[in-house]
């Protein structure tokens, strides 16, 4: 945890086209064991203008790995135990609005949970917790990520429902639409759990999702193919690259807790007894919830 004074660790999770960060100083991939299983990869640590960054590709190096498979908790709780106190998340995401085209940025700060076949949370049996989850992404990230984008010349949009769907398959024409009709504006498939569980382990989180297409629900597009967003995702990954340049600087400047809170949710979310409390899950939970179990 970063305490006044201590510099943040930046994590970076790269989702569909973002496999790897160039331009690291003192580049390492390095195996990190969790005992939640196996992360997507070994994380990428390193370097960028004297900030720590520690990478890891969602699905993996070469794209492995379907969302469906994805183990969110060990891949939050590996970058834990590596220092990370913030994480960007760069995802690849459908619109479901007209003007949010294909090379749009979206700053989600909102979410819709529609994934079913995923662990959602580290705590349970022998230790409960509740965190709040009214403001699921750190406020404070997305004003130094607007300034970054806004700065790069990104189109962009500060705010937006990110619609998290199962997959692997796409939406059906009835699904797309009724997302449209709940008020979503962009749909991908990760970032739940992984949200929920960065706002467990007290890391600040942002999602910056990137368009590729328009889903199936525009009559200009009625199917939605790997081809088409393979075409969108190559220039948006590398404005993505370019955005953590320019982002990272402006996070570096921190030298206190997150003052929105993400870094203490776990002071008042705890509920099971002292004496009550599962040896087992404690010792699990030494990294995500080690500052205050260990208190
Ligand atoms: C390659 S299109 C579908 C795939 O892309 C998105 O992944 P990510 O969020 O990691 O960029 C989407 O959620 C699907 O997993
Ligand atoms: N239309 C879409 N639906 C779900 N995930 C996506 N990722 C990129 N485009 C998507």
């Amino acid at each position: 945890m970063s305490e006044a004074g201590v510099p943040p660790v930046i994590g970076v999770i790269g989702g569909s086209g973002v496999y790897d960060i160039e331009g690291l100083k003192k580049r390492e991939w390095r195996e990190v064991a969790s005992p939640f299983g196996k992360p997507s990869d070994a994380l990428l640590c390193g370097e960028l203008d004297g900030q720590r960054l520690v990478f890891l590709p969602r699905h993996g190096r070469g794209h492995v790995l379907s969302p469906s498979d994805l183990n969110f908790r060990a891949n939050i709780d590996v970058l834990k135990r590596a220092g990370v106190t913030e994480i960007l998340s760069v995802s690849a995401v459908g619109s479901l609005r007209e003007d949010l085209p294909p090379g749009h940025f979206v700053l989600v700060d909102q979410f819709l949970d529609r994934t079913f076949k995923r662990e959602t949370s580290f705590f349970g049996e022998g230790l409960v917790a509740h965190v709040s989850l009214a403001h699921p992404t750190c406020s404070r990230l997305g004003r130094h990520l607007a300034a970054a984008l806004s700065e790069l010349s990104i189109p962009h949009s500060r705010g937006g429902t990110y619609l998290a769907m199962e997959g692997p398959q796409f939406s059906t024409l009835a699904e797309s639409n009724l997302y449209r009709s709940w008020g979503c504006d962009v749909i991908g498939m990760t970032n739940m759990p992984e949200a929920k569980l960065a706002r467990e382990a007290e890391l600040c989180y942002a999602s910056v999702a990137m368009v590729t297409d328009y889903d199936c629900w525009h009559p200009d597009h009625d199917h939605v193919t790997v081809e088409a967003i393979v075409k969108v995702l190559m220039d948006n990954a590398e404005k993505a690259r370019a955005l953590v340049r320019a982002a990272v600087p402006r996070l570096a400047d921190r030298t206190a807790v997150c003052e929105v809170g993400c870094h203490r949710v776990l002071d008042t979310a705890i509920i099971t007894a002292q004496e009550k409390r599962d040896p087992a899950m404690l010792d699990k939970l030494s990294a995500v919830a080690g500052r205050v179990l260990n208190a």
